[in-house]
């Protein structure tokens, strides 16, 4: 660790992050450093970190270096790395242009989950190139408490259960990861969104994301129910011909996902830029024990 650290704070939908700028990945940041970071009260407090790193300068990345100038190496709250962050890659496209390493318009982000398009609009909200889903074969079951709800699979490069609810306050307080069976169809855990309806493709979720607890909004997640409701819906863009397009209400704001007849999925939602500053090498040597 270099012993000053500049840091940012930034959220999409209420989905907030902790930014550590490491152009030539200086800093090692190992998973107690991240989790240290993340916490909400010792810490600067978020629900992961987006370290912004030069492709060619990290090695799960350099592949993408001649597409994709930026990396985001993007670590859960829990300090475990995760594939992909569809509000982490909002939030990091609008630190490359509150750093002035890009202008409005089109760019591309190299992720774990690939090379990702964006285009920050004149408006301010931000549009990503999500990629295809995967639907794996299998029935999987989502529990709470007494109640147990069939869940589709849905992968976004990171894994995804979605259950549709009659209530969300059904999902209970969310404290603990909610159990998915069968046991093993998840190895590497899983995301668990719960859905309700609002209106014509319109729906909100809550979240339980891996390695952060419950947060106030995923952009993935977001995707995956927009993906399983127009399956449920009848409306699945492949069998249609035609773009199917669902607004998703999270707790910390609102997305727009359209699936179009080719399966590739964009998002659409902001993202902010809320402080910056200085991590105290003092406290995070003492953090790191
Ligand atoms: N909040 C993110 C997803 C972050 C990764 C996830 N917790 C995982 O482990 O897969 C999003 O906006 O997509």
């Amino acid at each position: 660790m270099s012993t000053r650290i500049a840091f940012l704070k930034g959220h999409g939908t209420e989905n907030d992050f902790v930014i550590v700028p490491d152009p030539e990945n200086a800093i090692e940041l190992s998973p107690a450093a991240v989790a240290a970071l993340c916490d909400r009260r010792a810490g600067i407090g978020g629900d992961g970190v987006l370290h912004v790193v030069r492709s060619a300068a990290h090695p799960d990345a350099r592949e993408m270096a001649a597409e994709a100038e930026w990396f985001m190496d993007y670590r859960n709250g829990d300090g475990s790395v995760a594939e992909m962050c569809g509000n982490g890659v909002r939030v990091f496209a609008r630190y490359l242009q509150h750093a002035g390493h890009v202008a409005e318009g089109d760019l591309t982000i190299a992720t774990r989950a690939g090379v990702k398009t964006v285009h920050i609009a004149k408006d301010g909200d931000i549009t990503v190139g999500m990629g295809r889903a995967r639907l794996p074969e299998g029935d999987v079951t989502v529990t709470v408490g007494e109640r147990s709800w069939p869940a589709r699979n849905v992968n976004m490069g990171n894994p995804h259960a979605v259950a549709f609810v009659a209530d969300l306050a059904h999902a209970g307080n969310l404290y603990t990861a909610p159990p998915v069976s069968p046991a093993g169809a998840y190895p590497d855990g899983v995301n668990v969104e719960f859905v309700v309806d609002r209106g014509p493709r319109h729906v909100a979720m809550r979240v339980h994301e891996r390695g952060s607890g419950e947060t106030r909004s995923c952009g993935t997640g977001a995707c995956a129910v927009a993906v399983a409701t127009a399956r449920r819906d009848g409306t699945d863009p492949a069998v249609t011909g035609t773009p199917a397009t669902y607004t998703v209400d999270v707790p910390g704001g609102r997305l727009v996902i359209t699936e179009r007849p080719d399966g590739e999925i964009e998002m659409t939602g902001p993202a902010v830029i809320v402080a910056e500053g200085e991590i105290d090498a003092e406290w995070l040597a003492h953090a790191l024990g």
